[in-house]
This record gives structure tokens, sequence and C-alpha cells, in this order.
């Protein structure tokens, strides 16, 4: 049992893994919205995540708050994903904690062309498709200082498309099932000392990724498959691809 402390615990990754954890670890809540569900043993706090305090005794920060939306502008991003990413990495230097675990994601490396043979590896340079992504890798890169300046071990997961099943072409290749996030973050709460970045999906048939050295590394081990949904999913196409949709940059290479 750990005591760890959600930031952006009202979302829906923060009330997935809240439920998952009810009972496991002792759980401290922050968010600046209010959680449609409060489940029994945990504590709340709300506020901007840039003014966060972490309290003492805390083993793991998973820190989610962020704008999710990698749409939208800039000026909308900096704030909560820069500012508040920066603050919660030295708040929980601050406070003594042993293990930041950051919501990253696949756009930090969206840049990469997806049907590329080998697949995509986390261990590759930072090459994001949006500013949504630049400020995932700016977190990453913070992490990094932290673990190097600090002793902080970090853990940066690129989530894949969290979803209940994939919905369109590209949720078939990086879907992440709401268990496999669980086990994903699991592993993540007790990772070796040090700092690592990983691409974390379910295990796709069409995968694009090269997650094998990122599942052992972190210890994961997903089960579901995008594959047995394909029927559901149909010709249906993404509205989150950077590179297909309004903001595509038709110079990148390898498209
Ligand atoms: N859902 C997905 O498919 C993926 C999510 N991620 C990342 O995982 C994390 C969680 O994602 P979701 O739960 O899906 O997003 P969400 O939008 O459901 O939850 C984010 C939470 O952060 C809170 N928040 C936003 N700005 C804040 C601020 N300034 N101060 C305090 N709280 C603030 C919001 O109130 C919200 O409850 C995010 O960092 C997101 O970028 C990464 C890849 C994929
Ligand atoms: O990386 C992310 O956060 C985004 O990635 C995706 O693929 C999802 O479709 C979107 O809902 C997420 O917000």
């Amino acid at each position: 049992m750990s005591t760890v402390l959600v930031t952006g615990a009202a979302g829906t990754i923060g009330t997935l893994l809240r439920r998952a954890w009810a009972g496991t670890h002792v759980l401290h809540c922050h968010d600046v919205a209010a959680p449609t569900v409060t489940l029994p043993g945990e504590t709340w706090s709300r506020g901007d995540v840039t003014a966060l305090t972490v309290p003492p005794g805390v083993d793991v920060v998973v820190h989610l708050a962020a704008n999710a939306r990698p749409g939208v502008a800039w000026e909308e991003l900096r704030h909560p994903n820069v500012d508040g990413t920066r603050h919660v990495f030295a708040a929980s230097v601050a406070a003594g904690v042993r293990t930041v675990v950051f919501a990253s994601s696949h756009h930090a490396g969206g840049g990469y062309d997806r049907d590329r043979t080998p697949g995509v590896s986390a261990r590759w340079p930072v090459r994001p498709c949006c500013f949504y992504g630049v400020t995932k890798t700016l977190g990453e890169s913070f992490g990094r200082y932290h673990a190097d300046r600090d002793g902080l071990t970090v853990t940066c997961l690129r989530l894949g498309d969290v979803d209940v099943r994939p919905h369109d072409e590209l949720a078939l290749r990086i879907w992440l099932s709401h268990p496999d996030l669980v086990r994903a973050f699991d592993a993540a709460l007790t990772r070796a000392p040090g700092f690592g970045t990983f691409l974390v999906s379910s295990r796709n048939s069409r995968s694009r990724w090269d997650v094998t050295e990122d599942n052992r590394l972190l210890g994961y081990a997903p089960r579901d498959d995008a594959e047995d949904y394909t029927d559901l999913v149909g010709d249906a196409v993404s509205q989150q691809d950077c590179f297909r949709g309004p903001v595509a940059n038709p110079h990148a290479p390898g498209r």
C-alpha cells in the first residue's frame, strides 16, 4: 500500500484509477473541478494545480491534471500543462516524494509516421505533432531535470487513446483499454528508480509502436486487443489525428 496523490483526479482517467485503487492505496485527490463521485477513504483538496501543496507522507504523485484536448490553442494549454506540470514536479521534490508518474501522450511522438517499420519507439527523440504534444514533451523534460538533479523517480507514460473501445482507424493502432490503463499505472507505482518514458497501449494487433522493451522495463503486460472491435469501428476516421485534421502538416517527413 502506497500513499498516492492524484492531480486531475476528477477527470476520466483520475476517476478510473481512484475506483481501482480505493482500499488498496491511501488516496489524496486534487482537482480544480468537483468530483462527480467521492469514494470511501479518499481525501480531497480543490484548486488550481499551479498552487498545489503536496502533503507530507505522500510516496507517489500521479500527475494527470491538464487540458487534454489536442486541438486547442497554446494559450489554453500553457497554464495547466506547462506551468502546472512544472509546479507539480517542484512541489513533489519539496515534499520528499519518491516517484512522480506523469501522464504524457502519444502526441509527444505523433510526428513520426505511424506506418513506419520498425514501429515508433519512446526512445527516439521527441517529435510532437501539435502544441498539445509540445506541452507533453516539456512535462517529460521537467521530469528528467528533477530526476537528475533531485533523485526523483519519474515515470512518463505516453498514453494512447483511452476509451472503453476503439472508435476509429487510428484507435485500432493506439487504443488503451480501461483495464490495461490501470495495469500500466499499477506498474508505474512500483517501477525501479530512475527516469523512464514509455509508450502505453493495449496489445493491439495493428500497433505500429515498438513497445516490447517499454512493456518489459515498465513491468506492464497488456491483455486487450483493439482487433476485437474492427467490425464496430468500420471506416470511422479519427478527429484527433493531427496529420489528417485541419492542422495537418503536409511537409512532415514520412507521410
Ligand atoms: N484520455 C486520453 O486518451 C489521454 C489522456 N492523456 C493525459 O492524461 C491525463 C488525464 O486525461 P483525462 O482524464 O482523459 O482528462 P480529463 O480532461 O478528463 O481530466 C483532466 C482533469 O484535470 C483537471 N484540470 C485541468 N486543468 C486544471 C488546473 N489548472 N488545475 C487543476 N486541475 C485541472 C480537470 O478539471 C479534469 O478533471 C491528462 O494529462 C491527459 O493529457 C494522455 C493521452 C491520452
Ligand atoms: O493524447 C491525448 O490526450 C489524446 O489522445 C487521443 O488519442 C484521444 O483521442 C484524446 O481524447 C486524448 O485527449
